[in-house]
């Protein structure tokens, strides 16, 4: 198949197909993450510098959307849930793609490093190169691995956020950091469980197509328990408190109930019902990290309104 058979133009590219493009649903949670790691930390920002820091960090996050989309466009042409972005439908050349990600992904690293401090824009710098250069053109297709190490691509965003405030890094940032890398892996998982003949056709080697569905749910396992005790951790920190604490203890059971549910069931359950259970548990992970880290946030606030909302230490 030749590329003037693949790009079949179906229209000018509008203001949304370049939007599309910073990937804005996913990105949502990466910029509400890093508001989180920016406003718990225990150096106030002034309001402007804030804004600007996590306006940024969204643009960073997006180029890195772009760039993904960019260098993928082969593979996201294969797969039905990615056939109608904006490269593979052809509303978008894959050179503007490149140029828009790489010009995005220049401005919000010097803009950051500006407004913030180098240290948050080394972050943001580091952060994009490893979901694009790591992750995408070289874990992804290598090793069914690639969620668990690119991952940490997606759980930098917070310590990014603790940089713009602090200028550095400490336990807590870490443990934000460890939240969302632990809980990565669950995450995508969940969705490759009913995904599996898509990553088959376009040959990107995801743990559901190496290793089989089993071996996927058991991992799915493994992770859910070693993410619960980042969350207590993080109760037990300077930045933690009875609302942390108390999602932890709930989101975790939930999640590891759903975890267990879906290591629980064979294939023809899971197919019997259409696989509500792994939909159920790939939705609810997206719950788990927002109530998460809105957690620390009411922490925060209760800490700001003069509360002791750490009594037990
Ligand atoms: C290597 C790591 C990850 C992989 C492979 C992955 C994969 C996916 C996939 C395939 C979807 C399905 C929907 C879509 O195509 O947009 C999805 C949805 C989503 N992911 Fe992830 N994800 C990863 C990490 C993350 C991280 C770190 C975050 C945020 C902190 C995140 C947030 C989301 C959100 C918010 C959605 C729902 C988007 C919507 O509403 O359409 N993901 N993820
Ligand atoms: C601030 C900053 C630079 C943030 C970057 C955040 C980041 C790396 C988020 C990961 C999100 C994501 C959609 C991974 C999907 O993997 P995929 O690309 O394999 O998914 P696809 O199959 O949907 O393309």
């Amino acid at each position: 198949m030749t590329d003037t058979t693949v790009i079949s133009t179906e229209g000018e590219a509008g203001f949304g197909d370049y939007v599309a493009l910073l990937k804005p649903r996913v990105m949502s949670l990466v910029v509400f993450t890093a508001l989180v790691g920016l406003l718990v930390a225990p150096v106030p920002v002034h309001p402007v510098v804030g804004f600007a820091a996590i306006l940024f960090i969204a643009i960073g996050g997006g180029a890195s959307g772009a760039l993904n989309m960019w260098w993928d466009a082969d593979i996201d042409r294969i797969m039905t849930r990615t056939q109608k972005r904006p490269i593979p439908s052809g509303k978008v050349g894959a050179d503007e793609a490149l140029a828009l990600g790489l010009a995005l992904s220049g401005f919000s690293v010097v803009m950051l490093g500006l407004a913030a401090n180098v240290a948050a824009g080394a972050l943001l710098a580091f952060t994009i190169f490893f979901y694009v250069v790591i992750y995408t053109m070289w874990l992804k297709r290598w090793t069914p691995q690639n969620i668990v190490i690119g991952g940490a691509a997606g759980a930098f965003p917070p310590m990014i956020g603790w940089a713009v405030s602090t200028g550095g890094i400490s336990v807590e940032s870490v443990l934000m950091f460890l939240l969302t890398f632990m809980w990565t892996p669950p995450h995508f998982w969940a969705l490759a469980l009913f995904m599996k003949s898509d990553y088959n056709a376009a040959g990107v080697p995801m743990l559901t197509v190496t290793h089989g569905h089993d071996a996927t749910r058991r991992h799915i396992l493994v992770y859910t328990v070693l993410l619960a005790p980042v969350g207590l951790a993080l109760a037990f920190t300077s930045i933690g408190g009875p609302a942390t604490l108390l999602a932890a203890v709930v989101l975790n059971l939930m999640f590891l109930h759903g975890a267990w549910t879906i290591f629980r069931r064979s294939t023809e359950q899971a197919l019997a019902d259409g696989y509500a259970a792994e939909k159920r548990v790939f939705r609810f992970s997206l719950l788990y990290l927002f109530a998460m880290f809105g957690a620390l946030l009411v922490d925060a606030t209760l800490r700001g309104l003069g509360w002791d909302v750490m009594p037990w230490l």
